[in-house]
């Protein structure tokens, strides 16, 4: 089951503001979804994740297929009893992972034959077989089985004919994936992923037929995969808002804050990237003034927080007062830097709860913003203080 209502539009952009009903609960959007790809957001309990504000988390079907393996999240009746995350959970349908795996894999219009990264099994994958793994995990978000289209191919730009052949594959294996999760009778929901590469022309085609199709929501797949960010940002401009008003619409690996905001504005409903997580393991801090890289010995011996204006448990602890209104229970730049220093555990831990935090405090602003028709002044805000560096 999915319901999406539009509570509000910004007359300068394409931004609007939802709430997307699903079967494990209700999402306020636009959204950030952390990324839980082995049924957990790395080193982040699932309290920790309900205390930033986490609506919805992702699960990657490729991934769990392999490990711990169906049987036994079947035998939890589900990822969420598994993961004990009880809140919506949106699977991605394994495509871009086997096709990420390179070259121990063959894709025919069947489906994809590829071995075993874990134990070198011979698997096959097919729109057939992703809709049983995702009827089996039990996620409230499906996406259908696609090839997400590579930006470049033997080390040449992808041509307009590979990039036609590849999405129009995607379009039969969306037709395929539609037939059997209703086959299926999965009571959740399944979205069509847009692709087409980086040909508008071929981004209309794919969506028109997908629409055709009337899924409850859209994807568009085929970005964040290496291309140049203006080739990225120019099918940002695109795509989404040419895509059914009364539908979510979620935008696949992206992105920066920056890319978040602008998304947005572009009319993109849903995001998820792994930026956040991956960032915070190898030091690299999300702040309101701009990036701070916490291994640098600048850091040494500050008392201050990553980012004064935080109220993460990192900067303000479980008092949650930023530093800036006079909170002192959060941890220092010298300790943080310590920690990554001796490659202590907590380190990644509590960088990891800030960068999280500071993704799903920015949406939370974009919809305070949206709420109050105030999405102009907020855009341009969040610019000139990110510029303003730390
Ligand atoms: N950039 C990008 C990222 C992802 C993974 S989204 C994700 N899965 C698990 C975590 N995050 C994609 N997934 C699919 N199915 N198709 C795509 O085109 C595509 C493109
Ligand atoms: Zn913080």
């Amino acid at each position: 089951m999915l319901q999406f209502d539009l509570l509000a539009t910004d007359p300068a952009s394409h931004a609007r503001r939802g709430r997307l009903t699903l079967n494990h609960g209700v999402v306020q959007t636009p959204i950030f979804m952390p990324v839980g790809t082995y049924g957990t957001v790395k080193g982040v309990m699932p309290q920790s994740l309900r205390d930033m504000g986490a609506q919805i988390i992702l699960g990657n079907t490729f991934h769990l297929w392999m490990r711990p393996g169906l049987d036994v999240v079947q035998s939890f009746g589900g990822l969420h009893a598994f993961e004990q995350w009880d809140k919506p959970i949106l699977t991605d349908s394994g495509g871009f992972q086997v096709w990420s795996l390179g070259a121990m894999r063959k894709i025919t219009e069947e489906g994809v034959y590829f071995q075993s990264p874990v134990n070198g099994d011979k698997l096959f994958m097919s729109p057939e077989v992703s809709m049983q793994i995702q009827t089996t995990l039990n996620s409230d978000i499906v996406m259908q089985l696609d090839e997400c289209t590579p930006y470049e191919t033997q080390g040449r730009l992808t041509t307009e004919a590979e990039a036609r052949k590849s999405m129009e594959m995607s379009r039969r294996w969306a037709l395929r994936s539609k037939a059997e999760f209703e086959r299926l009778g999965n009571p959740n929901a399944l979205f069509g992923i847009v692709q087409g590469g980086m040909f508008e022309h071929l981004r209309q085609e794919s969506l028109q037929a997908l629409v055709e199709m009337d899924f409850p929501g859209y994807a568009i797949g085929g970005v964040s995969v290496g291309e140049p960010k203006d080739e990225m940002l120019r099918i940002m401009a695109h795509t989404p808002h040419r895509l059914p008003a009364t539908k979510p619409r979620y935008l696949m690996g992206v992105g920066t804050p920056e890319d978040l905001v602008d998304g947005v504005a572009c009319g993109v409903d849903m995001f998820d990237c792994v930026m956040p997580t991956r960032n915070a393991r190898n030091g690299t801090l999300f702040t309101r003034y701009g990036d701070l890289k916490i291994r640098n010995a600048r850091h040494r011996a500050d008392h201050q927080p990553l980012d004064a204006t935080c109220t993460c448990h990192a900067c303000a602890g479980p008092q949650g007062i930023a530093w800036n209104d006079g909170g002192r229970g959060g941890f220092s730049r010298a300790y943080l830097h310590h920690l990554e220093r001796c490659g202590e555990m907590l380190g990644p831990m509590l960088t990891s709860i800030h960068n999280l935090h500071y993704y799903l405090n920015l949406m939370q602003g974009i919809r305070d913003a949206l709420d109050a028709g105030t999405f102009s002044q907020f855009h341009a805000q969040f610019k000139a203080d990110r510029a303003r560096g730390v």
